[in-house]
């Protein structure tokens, strides 16, 4: 989805009027540049560039460019793939995948041949030196002095001979917070793809994420989130630790969690971090590899943590089993976040509705029978959950529950991750090679959600996996017998993606022997009980006594149509219960997040949901409340066709309202979770409407 061509011209009018400012008249424009654009600009100024300066720099020599790409042998190493992968997704849209070094030189790029020859007439090729001092304000010189991701457009540029390129970059760092190296795509700017920059972004979290395995492989690794599902996704925190507890790596996640600064010098030792000791967190992890434990932090919060690396007999698995674990100090029966005491089951997630009594009947009647099983239901019901309990209760509880988001990672990613690799099948793999999530899964249940948005190819794999019980890894001859229960979950309605060609009609028949659909919270009947059970944990989390809630808030709660589900109720109440000052014990209105407010759910008939009334600030509409659904609503119908190339605005769009869909419709968390500003987000949501 390129941008639209108004959009366009007004912001190259906008950016031409600042320029006219900025070198005509050598004033500051007030408005039409980002802030990061006007300090490059003032920099470049500062540093007596000019922008008509047509002078061109040659390229690094052979022997500078080899001493180069030496020095930054293990970024260049594990971006290989990466780039790969990403040149495949952009490949329609004539654009070039460029890997910086840490002064800016070109390392290594990809590029669309048509687009190669005049970028090279500006040195966009390996040797050349992107240094923001000599070719000015630039997406990856600019990005090494904020040392944030920037896009440059057109005009951006100080130079005004680099006025033809549109750029995201964003910079790499390394496990001490120290840059490595900058990732950038570069392209005609009259070919403008409106997300390339969190294309970037997300890349450049999946370098990092293998920079930080590849340097600390041999150590113990401590992975963390305050939420367990993030544990293994690219959002969580990564510690590396000596024998000692000393902290020796960091991700940038954890560096920015726990504020440290860049190097190693001040870094906390784990004991100065947890409450518990680091040595009895080994012994458990010892005794439970696959198990999340939930450790409180000496600063107050509560997070999941998987120990890596640590006496392991057996293949690392990232997707782990929610299991009893509590704070080390926390009273009464230990709980975990998804409202049972200890492992969730099917019979703890009766709680009185007869839709979801009925899927838990029918699930239980096909335990144990090698029956696939396929949960339908809208994003936030409790599908994982759902199938954590259904593995759980089963024959199969003592083995592994190995979960896969297959719309969550890159298409081109799904097949190392369900299949596993071995070493230097590919550019950018591991060394040691990694195991799939179907070996990962053998013993226990392999659980796919978000089937439906399985690339087709994939799924004529996952097909023969399932008729021959064997799994090939990538680069391997040998085939491995897997034995595994698969349960899938899907939002879609499948039988349509059938119809619509998008899904493999053989395997919609292999997957979905039984179905059953969890019902919508709005819809439910007992949303108090489940108010009252995750009321329950958050109380034991916060190591208080019980907490209550006000008739009137429940009642609101009972009415209100909760367009992301369970997950947002749960948000919702987190956010309230952290609200709640040390002498209160009960939530009110008061207590609420204002994005509740002004919400229609997405029914054109419903009445908005109306604040409970209590004497506060006035209501307030968020402008995402409405736009959830229909951004959801969107993005189902222009799903692209399987094999077609996907634009960079439809990844990008697709990224978006999965994250929106993950966290419930929170747009704080949601631009934290894909790294941008929270008016950026407003500003994308609103281009979708
Ligand atoms: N009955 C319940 N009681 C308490 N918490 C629940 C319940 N159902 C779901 N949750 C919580 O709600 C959140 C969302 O659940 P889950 O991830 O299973 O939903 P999902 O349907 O798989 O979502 P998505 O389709 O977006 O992947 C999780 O944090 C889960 O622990």
């Amino acid at each position: 989805m390129a941008v639209l061509p108004q959009l366009r011209d007004r912001r190259e009018n906008t950016i031409s009027d600042a320029r006219r400012f900025f070198f005509e008249l050598g004033q500051t424009p007030e408005a039409g540049l980002a802030p990061p654009v006007l300090r490059s600009w003032q920099r470049c100024r500062n540093g007596g560039l000019d922008h008509l300066d047509a002078y061109m720099i040659d390229p690094a020599g052979r022997a500078q460019l080899s001493d180069a790409r030496d020095r930054s042998a293990r970024l260049l190493e594990h971006a290989g793939g990466i780039m790969e992968h990403v040149f495949e997704q952009i490949r329609a849209s004539g654009s070039m995948v460029i890997l910086a070094d840490t002064k800016g030189m070109i390392l290594h790029c990809l590029g669309d041949p048509d687009f190669v020859g005049r970028a090279q007439r500006v040195a966009l090729q390996p040797g050349a030196s992107w240094d923001e001092t000599f070719r000015g304000t630039n997406a990856i010189g600019t990005a090494i002095l904020e040392g944030a991701p920037v896009e440059i457009h057109g005009a951006e540029h100080y130079l005004e001979r680099n006025g033809f390129l549109t750029c995201s970059a964003a910079p790499v760092f390394n496990a001490q917070g120290c840059l490595a190296g900058v990732l950038d795509i570069s392209g005609d700017s009259r070919n403008n793809q409106r997300h390339t920059l969190g294309l970037v972004r997300l890349s450049v979290q999946l370098l990092e994420k293998r920079l930080f395995e590849a340097e600390f492989a041999k150590e113990i690794r401590i992975a963390f989130h305050p939420r367990p599902e993030y544990v293994g996704s690219l959002q969580e925190a990564l510690l590396a630790v000596d024998a000692d507890g000393r902290i020796v790596g960091a991700n940038p996640v954890a560096r920015e969690w726990l504020g440290l600064a860049a190097g190693l010098a001040d870094a906390p030792s784990f004991g100065t971090l947890f409450r518990t000791g680091f040595g009895q967190v080994l012994d458990r992890a010892a005794n439970a590899p696959d198990d999340l434990l939930l450790l409180e932090m000496r600063r107050g919060d509560a997070v999941f943590v998987q120990v890596r690396g640590h006496r392991r007999t057996r293949p690392e698995v990232h997707a782990p089993r929610l299991q009893e674990a509590a704070p080390e100090s926390a009273k009464g029966p230990a709980k975990t976040s998804d409202g049972s005491k200890g492992r969730i089951t099917l019979d703890s997630l009766a709680t009185g509705d007869a839709r979801l009594q009925l899927a838990l009947d029918r699930a239980r009647r096909v335990q144990g029978k090698d029956i696939p099983l396929l949960i339908q239901g809208e994003s936030g019901v409790g599908k994982e959950l759902f199938a954590r309990a259904f593995h759980n209760s089963g024959v199969r509880s003592d083995g592994p529950f190995v979960a896969l988001n297959c719309a969550a990672i890159p298409e081109n990613l799904i097949e190392s991750e369900l299949f596993g690799y071995v070493g230097g099948s590919f550019t950018g793999a591991r060394r040691e090679g990694a195991v799939g999530k179907l070996q990962q899964a053998h013993g226990g249940t392999l659980f796919l959600d978000e089937i439906g948005d399985m690339p087709l190819g994939m799924q004529a794999r996952l097909l023969r996996v399932l008729q021959e019980r064997s799994v090939t890894p990538i680069g391997s001859m040998k085939s491995i017998p897997v034995d595994i229960s698969l349960v899938c979950a899907t939002h879609r309605v499948l039988r349509d993606a059938v119809k619509q060609g998008v899904f493999r009609e053989d395997l919609y028949y292999r997957v979905n022997s039984l179905t059953v659909t969890l019902p919508p919270l709005r819809e439910r009947t007992d949303v108090r009980r489940i108010v009252l059970n995750l009321l329950e944990i958050e109380a034991a989390d916060r190591r208080s006594g019980p907490l209550g809630i006000s008739e009137e808030v429940m009642d609101f709660f009972e009415r209100y149509p909760w367009p992301g589900n369970v997950r947002q109720l749960q948000n919702v109440i987190r956010v309230a219960v952290a609200l709640l000052d040390d002498n209160e014990d009960e939530i009110a209105s008061i207590h609420l997040p204002e994005e509740l407010f002004g919400i229609d759910g997405g029914d054109d008939n419903s009445e908005p949901a109306a604040r409970p009334a209590v004497a506060m600030a006035p209501a307030y509409t968020s402008p995402f409340a409405a736009a959830v659904p229909t951004a959801a609503a969107a993005l189902a119908p222009s799903a692209p066709a399987p094999g077609a190339p996907r634009s960079l605005d439809e990844i990008e769009l697709e990224a978006i309202t999965t994250v929106m869909r993950e966290v419930g419709g929170n747009v704080s968390a949601a631009a934290r979770r894909l790294g941008v500003s929270r008016n950026t987000l407003y500003r994308k949501l609103g281009k979708l409407n």
